[in-house]
């Protein structure tokens, strides 16, 4: 089987070409395929949410889409404008908060208006001379989301951005991203172990197992999502259940 990395741009006659594109993708490691055969498009401002038991392959399959490993067999189309936030900021401790969200920038007078308008944006316009060892973990996770935005990627790759942050501040980081998408609405890959976080942000929640797709699930749901949503509840049984969770029919 031959690889093909190509860049997903325009050129469709009928819809939008998917920002991401996927063709039997299968990924080996040490003689056992981590990733057999998946397949998955994702529409250009969709935001999929990846779940799944651990070792199964999601942050395989992120750094696939973000060029840092090669596939072993199939196609791979991805914007060239595409970047990851972690869940450690990993923000360079002997720069600045501005300076972080410019890093690898030239510092033009441009770029750094771009920066400082990306902090203003994630609330922190006031930090841009902090150091980031002063910022909290919900901050400097802000700051790495600045970054991330300030370069306007069409791809943005979440690897469990929020599971280091207590829960209070994950809510807000919930609430900042559907801020932030809303303004600059790049196809979003987000792994997360958490399937209310989930089922809260993402528009479809695709769950792997075995190297495959197992779950496919359209969460049509508006924004904001109340927890409580009977159609939300009922996504939710199904995901548990199909993470071997049992949950009661009823929730009070
Ligand atoms: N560079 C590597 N070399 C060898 N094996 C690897 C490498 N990277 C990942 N693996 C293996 O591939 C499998 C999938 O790993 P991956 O980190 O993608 O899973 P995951 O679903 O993200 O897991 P978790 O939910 O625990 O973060 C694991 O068995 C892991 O040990």
């Amino acid at each position: 089987m031959t690889v093909t990395l190509a860049t997903a741009t325009g050129g469709s006659t009928t819809s939008p070409a998917p920002a991401v594109r996927i063709r039997g993708l299968r990924k080996v490691y040490d003689g056992k395929a981590v990733l057999d055969g998946i397949d998955l498009d994702v529409a250009p401002g969709q935001l999929v949410a990846l779940l799944g038991p651990s070792g199964t392959g999601k942050t395989t399959l992120l750094r696939l889409l973000a060029g840092f490993e090669r596939p072993d067999a199939g196609e791979l189309g991805v914007p060239l404008a595409r970047t990851t936030v972690y869940q450690e900021p990993r923000l360079v401790p002997a720069h600045r908060v501005l300076r972080n969200v410019m890093l690898g920038q030239r510092g033009t007078a441009a770029n750094r208006a771009a920066a400082l308008a990306s902090l203003a944006e994630v609330g922190l316009a006031d930090k841009a001379r902090s150091w980031p060892a002063t910022l909290s973990g919900g901050e400097a996770q802000r700051v790495a989301l600045a970054r991330a935005l300030v370069r306007e990627p069409r791809l943005l790759l979440l690897d469990e951005p929020f599971a280091a942050l207590d829960a209070l501040t994950r809510l807000k980081m919930h609430d900042l991203v559907e801020r932030l998408r809303r303004r600059h609405d790049p196809a979003i890959v987000m792994v997360t172990h958490d399937v209310d976080e989930a089922l809260r942000l993402a528009d479809r929640v695709v769950m792997l197992r075995d190297g495959h797709v197992s779950v496919d699930l359209l969460v049509d749901l508006p924004h904001p999502r109340a927890i409580t949503d009977p159609h939300l509840l009922a996504h939710r049984r199904r995901l548990l259940a199909e993470l071997g969770v049992d949950t009661p029919e009823a929730t009070p």
